[in-house]
């Protein structure tokens, strides 16, 4: 909708028939957005070739799941010089690999033109117009503004950085804080707890980005700070919805199954649990959430064991830091 805002002529791709003759006579897409009304410049198809056929810019917003299935079949389509976007906030489960690396491996010409998108943005409120700021990463600044110009509207306001791994860690990683927030009201506990989950969380997410070698300030950017107040405090979000499920007492598989949507925090969090065994992080609050999701852990046992832990520096940085001193 805002590349059509944009006058750019947009071609959906999805493989759901139904879906694509929707958006074509009735420009809806009700499943995914009820009560809209998509612009005529949108349309859609079925077919790949035709999606991509003239297409300048490519943005993929598959699942992380999916992403390297959706890439493959674009591949035959690809031509050197295409701006190709990702949206997806999630690692490749197994491979733990972010997405523009799953992307470039499929796609090894298309590494200068790529680019990430993320940010504090339910799909819900872009639609409507509603204010909305984003940041767009990559690895040449030439393709990030070619692709900040592409997007810019004056209700979506785009900034570029050149830090492409830890716009995507932090993009990933905030779903786990969001599912954490949603398990804390879902139990009944205060804001109090939910500002220590988003905080605490906010300094993991920046351990395991910098050891992956993201620059620590993007973690107080947009696809840091931003995207992680969005998702935990937003009606939107599907990762913080299902948390509160489960918080109240219901089981994974039916909360997955009721929400009909990507809940990606789920599988991030198993892949963050493996990424901080490798990079040797700690990361408690992901840990425990992994701990309820993969194994059956109590979540009020969880609550209790993140409280117990032994006590430390709030940050072990500034209290080793040498021109900073305690008082005897
Ligand atoms: N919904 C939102 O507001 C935002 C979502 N994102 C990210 O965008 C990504 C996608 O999220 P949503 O669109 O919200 O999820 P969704 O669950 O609403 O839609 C996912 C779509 O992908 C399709 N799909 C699933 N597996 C596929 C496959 N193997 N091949 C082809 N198509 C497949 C589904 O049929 C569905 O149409 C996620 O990584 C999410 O974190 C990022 C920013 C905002
Ligand atoms: O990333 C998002 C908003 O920026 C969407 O979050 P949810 O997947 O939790 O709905």
């Amino acid at each position: 909708s805002v590349l059509a805002d944009n006058q750019y002529a947009v071609q959906m791709w999805t493989r759901n028939e139904q879906q694509a003759n929707e958006i074509n006579c009735n420009h809806t897409n009700p499943r995914f957005l009820p009560d809209v009304v998509l612009s005529s410049a949108i349309s859609a198809t079925t077919d790949m070739e035709e999606a991509m056929q003239d297409a300048e810019l490519v943005l993929v917003a598959a699942p992380s799941h999916a992403m390297r299935e959706v890439v493959k079949q674009c591949k035959p389509y690809y031509r050197k010089g295409m701006l190709i976007v990702h949206a997806t906030k999630g690692f490749e489960p197994g491979t733990l690999k972010r997405m523009s690396e799953v992307i470039i491996e499929e796609l090894p010409d298309c590494r200068s033109e790529l680019s990430v998108l993320s940010g504090p943005s339910h799909a819900e409120e872009v639609i409507q117009k509603s204010p909305t700021t984003i940041v767009i990463a990559s690895y040449n600044k030439a393709s990030a503004e070619r692709t900040q110009d592409a997007f810019i509207t004056p209700y979506f306001r785009v900034y570029t950085n050149p830090d492409m791994t830890g716009v995507e860690v932090g993009g990933a990683l905030k779903n786990i804080i969001a599912v954490c927030t949603g398990l804390a009201n879902g139990l009944g506990l205060g804001d109090n707890a939910k500002a220590a989950l988003m905080t605490r969380g906010l300094a993991e997410m920046g351990r395991l980005g910098m050891a992956m070698g993201a620059h620590p300030l993007t973690f107080a950017g947009l696809a840091g700070v931003g995207d992680l107040i969005v998702t935990c405090t937003s009606q939107h979000s599907r990762n913080w919805r299902a948390g509160y499920m489960l918080g109240q007492g219901k089981a994974l598989q039916d909360v997955l199954s009721s929400m009909g949507m990507v809940v990606e925090g789920v599988k991030t969090t198993q892949a963050a649990y493996q990424l901080s065994r490798l990079y040797k992080v700690e990361m408690p609050i992901t840990d425990q959430l992994y701990e309820v999701l993969w194994n059956g852990k109590n979540p009020k046992t969880a609550v209790e064991d993140l409280m117990g832990r032994m006590k430390t520096h709030e940050m072990e940085e500034v209290a080793h830091n040498p021109n900073v001193t305690w008082m005897e």
